[in-house]
């Protein structure tokens, strides 16, 4: 296998799905994904362990349940869970693996690394395979990212993430942030990149990714995602085995899983339309999308012009509040 895929569905899927995953959704997803040879798969609320919650939205089914689910089902793939120290706690890193869980990702906004370490040396002694999350990379310069992707890997993290959570990378921007990753992490540590569609850029920015060195990618069935949503992996399979590049998966079994089981969980299909793409086009957190509508509607205000404002602001995960604070100065208090 040349790239390692993670399916996300049933994590940043989670966002589009206002966190009301069943236990059925996850046993008919990590079903078909596993049958297709998706190597891992991450279930968890989409704000990650510890999310449900008033300010992110309250799950329809512990989060726990559904990683219990998905380790029952699969027979090949791995389970993955998510956590953003602070939303999460150590306890909830022990918790997953004890039900079975295999890999732990740590995310933070990508200035503040630091707020990782103990949970990264946690998840080692506990034998989990460890992967990082830099947030927002569109934010930094490529030098700046590559410092603090070295405060995880120097933490025990073996995968650092190039995060594009607002979809606003263009092509040679990622390629650049991860070859900075590459240069500083060497043999100390893989990097990953994980895209959104709020350019249309997912499979592009992710086939770049891998020429200039990536070896895990993410993406999701049928682009189920934040925001536009991620990159969808049926393409990316596609394309990669037209590159020679080997995932792992088989394609047409991918196609299915993403149009017979996948699509008929989604609400919606994630689209490519004005608020998806003022996201990437200002730089916005994709996980914001619902929550600006939300907004929009409860105070009668524009949602395009809420998401234009917390570019301004350059907000970052955590400050879903201050899209009550924009709304409120739009209506004029
Ligand atoms: C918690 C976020 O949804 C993580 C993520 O998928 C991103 O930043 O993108
Ligand atoms: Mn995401």
């Amino acid at each position: 296998m040349d790239v390692r895929v993670t399916d996300t569905s049933l994590r940043d899927g989670s966002h589009a799905k206002r966190h009301q995953f069943t236990v059925d959704d996850v046993r008919n997803i990590v079903g078909a994904l596993d049958d297709a040879g998706v190597p891992v798969i991450e279930v968890t609320h989409g704000d990650g362990l510890g999310g449900s919650s008033f300010t992110y939205g309250f799950s329809h089914t512990p989060e726990q349940e559904l990683i219990k689910t998905a380790v029952a089902t699969a027979s090949r793939a791995r389970i993955a869970f998510l956590m953003l120290p602070g939303v999460g706690v150590k306890d909830d890193i022990l918790v997953s693996a004890d039900n079975g869980a295999q890999i732990c990702r740590i995310a933070t906004h990508c200035t503040e690394a630091d707020i990782s370490v103990q949970h990264f040396g946690l998840a080692r002694e506990r034998g989990l395979e460890t992967v990082g999350f830099l947030m927002m990379a569109h934010s930094q310069p490529p030098e700046k990212l590559a410092q603090q992707a070295r405060i995880m890997a120097d933490a025990g993290c073996q995968c650092v993430y190039v995060v594009d959570s607002a979809g606003a990378l263009i092509m040679d921007q990622v390629g650049d942030r991860v070859s900075a990753l590459v240069a500083e992490l060497g043999e100390d540590a893989q990097v990953g990149f994980h895209g959104h569609e709020n350019l249309g850029l997912g499979v592009a920015n992710s086939i770049i990714a891998v020429r200039a060195g990536a070896r895990q990618i993410d993406g999701s069935a049928r682009r189920f995602g934040a925001g536009a949503g991620n990159t969808p992996v049926e393409a990316f399979v596609g394309v990669c085995d037209k590159l020679g590049i080997d995932t792992g998966i088989d394609f047409f079994k991918m196609l299915d899983a993403a149009e017979d089981v996948v699509a008929p969980v989604m609400d919606q299909e994630c689209q490519l339309d004005r608020m998806a793409l003022l996201m990437g086009y200002a730089g916005v957190y994709s996980s914001f999308l619902r929550h600006a509508y939300r907004q929009a509607e409860r105070y009668g205000v524009s949602g395009p012009e809420i998401l234009v404002r917390a570019g301004q602001r350059r907000l970052v995960g955590g400050q879903e509040d201050q899209l009550i604070d924009i709304a409120l100065e739009l209506r004029g208090r």
